[in-house]
């Protein structure tokens, strides 16, 4: 079984290698500011949406997004954090959908991205009380969230950036002891061989880690990361 799904994770990285060449983060802003109606969330998605069935893009997309609104509906959660922004389709489905005490903590590693992407936000109606775009790494940003969250902690924590970062960058979150006791970890991509990895690490700990649903190659984790079981982890 083993060769097949080496060669099946091959195929994968050489069509997301193809898929990356063809992306542009200048034509998706462009045709994504032009087309949508300004300040209207929903509007702003449904541009996205369109985009998607005629361009290369690295959005999650309807189908994915609705998984994840339901999630982000049943949580409420204050402080959201999202890893790989892109250009900010994600971040505007949780952003709408955020308690009004909510805050979104979005990274984008790529200036140019995470600029675009910022734009698209206050396009979609969105302003800096309700999100902050860190551009920087995802393991830069973790380093200096405390100073962001102050006494808060991250109820909800969506990883889409680099399948290879998912475990350092969770094993980081729980170090700096950022996440909520009860949070809820949305992962996606993860086909990837590097979210495979993290995949085994939550698995091995189905006492604390809890798989509860998925769609296509993302997936919902329920973490009970209460003190207790926190002081037996580390
Ligand atoms: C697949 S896209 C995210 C798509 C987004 N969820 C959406 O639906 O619009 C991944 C993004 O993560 C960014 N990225 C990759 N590695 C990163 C890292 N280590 N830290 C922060 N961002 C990263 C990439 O530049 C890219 O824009």
């Amino acid at each position: 079984r083993f060769p097949l799904r080496a060669f099946y994770h091959f195929v994968y990285e050489k069509m997301q290698k193809v898929l990356r060449r063809k992306i542009c983060v200048r034509h998706t802003h462009a045709y994504i500011f032009s087309e949508c109606t300004h300040g209207q969330a929903e509007s702003v998605l449904a541009t996205f949406d369109c985009y998607i069935k005629k361009h290369a893009s690295f959005s999650i997309g309807p189908e994915k997004g609705v998984f994840l609104d339901e999630v982000v509906r049943r949580e409420a959660p204050l402080r959201v954090l999202e890893l790989g922004m892109h250009c900010g389709y994600t971040s505007i489905r949780i952003l709408r959908l955020l308690p009004n005490s909510g805050k979104l903590l979005t990274v984008e590693v790529d200036p140019l991205t995470a600029e675009k992407g910022e734009e698209i936000l206050l396009v979609a109606g969105f302003n800096n009380s309700q999100f902050q775009v860190l551009p920087c790494s995802s393991a830069e940003a973790i380093s200096k969230l405390a100073t962001h969250l102050s006494e808060d902690r991250l109820d909800l924590v969506v990883m889409d950036h680099d399948p290879e970062q998912y475990l350092p960058d969770f094993l980081a979150l729980q170090k700096e002891n950022l996440l909520s006791k009860r949070s809820v970890l949305i992962l996606n991509r993860v086909v990837e061989a590097g979210a495979q990895v993290m995949l085994e690490y939550l698995t091995s700990k189905p006492h604390i880690y809890t798989v509860c649903q998925i769609v296509k190659d993302m997936l919902e984790i329920r973490c009970r990361t209460d003190t207790h079981l926190h002081r037996e982890e580390s």
